[in-house]
């Protein structure tokens, strides 16, 4: 039975906990704030029964796992340790030391990051061929798809071991093939989120006429057919046509836009927080959760279906 440890129960960490339990794995999950182990816990059901409606490999209890007190303890005997703390490098770099003197030497050590170079993280570890990415999208639970990234020092049985992993859970390897900030999901999806910012800071579009715009031109066209196919079927004299005018006009902001920082600056995260960009009543959240988590099922289901 392959023992697997989540460190970190925050946004992503009761659905990868869930998957990977469901699986089959033996799950240990820790957090250092005792309210985020007790959100993760009562999260579990939940989804549990929404893996039962995507009809996913059950080869196990996705509410079997077990919370341990401490790091050390959710990491003893694992085979696998996924770290899944903040996006800030030195936190990581911290984490992954105290999780590489824990381990033994054929444990294979994962990081969720969003972006941070595989590189950086694997740099403070004692066996650095043992580190490898795997960057879950949200909510982890329903998203199939898991980027697999080697770092400079990677070792290629420990990215096959990944994929097959993930394979065998029933979902999506990708492996992305250089070890580039961002990797391939959220260098996209950040190229889209800052022309976006800024079509609604120009005055361009108004927020909720943007999403629309999106989910129903973009979104659910590339959920069908993926940007490389979706070129052949525009044609691509019509792509040269408009992206030899349009290029020199997108977005090239290096820094963030001055609307997200003003909102963190007020304590507005987003759901984490109870508002972000958008205002929620306090008993919506809930509900748009499950509203979306219904139609993440429905739509995958549809997607997937023969
Ligand atoms: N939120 C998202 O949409 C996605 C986030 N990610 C990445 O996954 C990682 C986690 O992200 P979130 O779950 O959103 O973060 P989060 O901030 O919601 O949760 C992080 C959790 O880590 C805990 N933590 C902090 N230091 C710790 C330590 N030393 N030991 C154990 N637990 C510790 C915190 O108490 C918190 O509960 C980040 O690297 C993020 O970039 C990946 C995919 C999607
Ligand atoms: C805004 C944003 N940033 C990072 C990630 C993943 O790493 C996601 C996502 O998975 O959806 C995201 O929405």
């Amino acid at each position: 039975m392959t023992i697997a440890a989540v460190i970190g129960l925050g946004t992503m960490g009761a659905g990868i906990a869930a998957v990977l339990a469901r699986g089959g794995l033996t799950v240990r999950a820790c957090d250092t704030a005792p309210a985020a182990v007790e959100r993760a816990r009562g999260e579990l059901p939940a989804i549990a029964g929404l893996l039962d409606r995507l009809g996913t490999p059950a080869r196990g209890d996705a509410t079997a796992v077990a919370f341990a007190g401490s790091l050390e303890e959710a990491v003893a005997g694992a085979d696998l340790v996924l770290e899944n703390v903040p996006e800030k490098l030195e936190l990581k770099q911290q984490v992954f030391r105290q999780i590489d003197a824990a381990v033994g030497t054929d444990c294979i050590i994962a990081s969720d990051t969003s972006g941070i170079p595989i590189t950086k993280l694997q740099a403070v570890v004692s066996r650095p061929e043992r580190v490898v990415g795997m960057h879950w999208s949200n909510p982890p639970h329903l998203i199939p798809m898991i980027e697999v990234v080697a770092g400079r020092q990677t070792g290629t049985a420990t990215r096959d071991w990944m994929v097959a992993l993930i394979r065998g859970l029933g979902l999506l390897p990708v492996v992305v093939k250089k070890d580039v900030p961002g990797f391939v999901e959220n260098r996209v999806l950040y190229a889209i989120m800052r022309e976006a910012l800024d079509l609604v800071e120009e005055g361009v579009i108004e927020p909720e006429d943007l999403d629309t715009c999106v989910s129903w031109g973009i979104g659910y066209k590339l959920a069908i057919v993926g940007p490389m196919k979706l070129l052949d079927m525009a044609g691509l004299d019509i792509y040269q046509s408009v992206a030899s005018y349009l290029n020199p006009e997108l977005s090239r902001r290096a820094d963030v836009s001055g609307a997200i920082a003003e909102r963190i600056g007020r304590g507005r995260l987003g759901l984490k927080s109870g508002a972000g960009l958008f205002d929620y009543a306090p008993g919506e959240l809930q509900s748009l959760r499950a509203e979306r988590a219904n139609r993440f099922v429905a739509v995958r289901k549809a997607l997937t279906e023969d």
